[in-house]
């Protein structure tokens, strides 16, 4: 278990953790590729080590070096795995390979992970994926993991698929549609969710030789030239701002001066909104064009969040409205309930538990800002995001904050203890 106890002050510089989006794509990108490539600055997470297994499972060579990975590519042939591939905690990597799993060329490949992974939606991939003439299903028959695909020809060329559930079944279609001998088109059923990780994937794929058209600003459309191959490249992944978002909290909330390094100012990331929320909740955090610098304490203001796009900031805003003057609404976060356990109910729970006031609405929060929170014990419910968020809840509480289940971390951001330390932070594990 991690204790947190209140800390006065943060300072100094650190490095975001490397992009565990773009470490994913890009390793399993190389992993087709039709050579060796490098990735540098991998992150060096649980979950994306899960997308370095899957690859080698499709037939990829990968070796692991601490900030450089190489990859000899399996030339746009993925293999029939030898045994079912297990890919733990990470929905990212079993939606991209279930797609990628359909070009085996004979038998079945089998996908499954831990008791989250089992309970996370599946259902519009795999009838996508039936769409396509491929065949694929649940083991369970209830549209989640395990999922057994055959491999087989693409033989449509046109995919319906909702968009309000995960953006990762359109990505995993993005990456395997290439394969097909036809352009394909993927439209969209309902509005789109989580946004800006379609753009993540079209920035890496492009990259390796890929080529997909937005058909609308909307992103009610992609097309996917058919026949294509993926080229190997050396890719330099940048930092994160998912992870970035709990130092940046914390940064804002405590005396501060933090300077966070490789955090890009155009990035793609749809995550980076934290500056601009924080903004508008009053603090002035600095963009430069390479990093950020967080000078605390703010006293911030409730505002209304729209987290369609950005669903993995919940956990963060929510510690943030609770210390924020008046009322923090977060809508437009169905999806959020999809993640490694229910975000928007965990979090009401367990920041109620620190004396939060905090509701509970089928697509988000409302958070009633109290200014102070109480040291108690809290459930992560395996949720390394929530491990991150409830320790900066932590470092501000009146009391010892008790988190448990705070290895976690390592599924994204395995430094974060000690980092969080490096600045000042009062956290021992217990
Ligand atoms: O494609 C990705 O890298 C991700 C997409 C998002 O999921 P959804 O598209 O399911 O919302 C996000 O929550 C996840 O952490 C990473
Ligand atoms: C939901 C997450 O990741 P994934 O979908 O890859 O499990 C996350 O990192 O918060």
């Amino acid at each position: 278990m991690l204790i947190v106890e209140k800390t006065e002050e943060l300072r100094g510089t650190v490095n975001a953790p490397p992009s565990k989006s773009y470490t994913h794509r890009a390793v399993i990108c190389a992993s087709l590729g039709d050579g060796i490539s490098k990735i540098v600055n991998p992150l060096n997470s649980e979950d994306c080590l899960s997308s370095v297994n899957g690859c080698m499972s499709l037939g990829a060579m990968i070796d692991i070096e601490s900030d450089t990975w190489i990859v000899e590519g399996n030339y746009n042939s993925p293999k029939t795995p030898d045994n079912v591939i297990d890919v733990k905690n990470s929905g990212t990597t079993l939606r991209i390979l279930t797609g990628i799993s359909s070009q085996i060329p004979k038998g079945y490949a089998i996908l499954t992970g831990d008791e989250s992974i089992r309970r996370r939606p599946m259902g519009p991939l795999l009838d996508a994926l039936n769409q396509l003439g491929i065949e694929a299903f649940s083991s369970k028959m209830n549209g989640t993991a395990p999922v057994i695909v055959k491999g087989g020809k693409i033989e449509n060329n046109v995919v319906r698929i909702r968009g309000d559930v995960s953006s990762q079944f359109i990505t995993s279609l993005m990456m395997t549609l290439p394969f097909s001998q036809e352009d394909s088109e993927i439209v969209l059923t309902t509005p789109l969710k989580s946004a800006p990780y379609l753009d993540i994937t079209i920035d890496v794929i492009e990259r390796f030789g890929i080529k997909i058209i937005k058909d609308d600003e909307k992103y009610g459309k992609f097309l996917v030239y058919g026949n294509q191959r993926y080229k190997s490249c050396n890719y330099t992944v940048e930092g994160d701002y998912s992870s970035a978002s709990y130092i940046i909290a914390a940064g804002v909330l405590i005396n501060s001066k933090i300077i966070i390094k490789n955090l890009f100012k155009n990035s793609k990331q749809g995550d980076r909104r934290i500056v601009d929320i924080l903004r508008e909740m009053g603090a002035d955090i600095k963009v430069k064009e390479n990093r950020i610098i967080v000078e605390g304490p703010y006293h911030l203001e409730g505002i209304s969040i729209d987290v369609k796009d950005i669903p993995d900031l919940v956990p963060t805003i929510a510690i943030l409205g609770c210390f924020a003057r008046g009322r923090t609404e977060i809508y437009n976060g169905e999806h959020v309930r999809f993640k490694e356990c229910d975000r928007l109910h965990a979090c009401a729970v367990e920041l109620r538990k620190m004396g939060g006031e905090i509701r509970e609405k089928p697509d988000g929060l409302v958070i009633e800002g109290v200014g102070k929170l109480k040291g108690t014990k809290l459930n992560t419910y395996g949720d390394h995001r929530l491990v991150m968020a409830f320790t900066v809840a932590g470092l501000l509480a009146e009391g010892k904050t008790v988190i448990e289940g705070e290895e976690s971390v390592k599924v994204s951001f395995p430094d974060f203890i000690s980092v969080m330390r490096s600045l000042g932070a009062n956290l021992v594990v217990k």
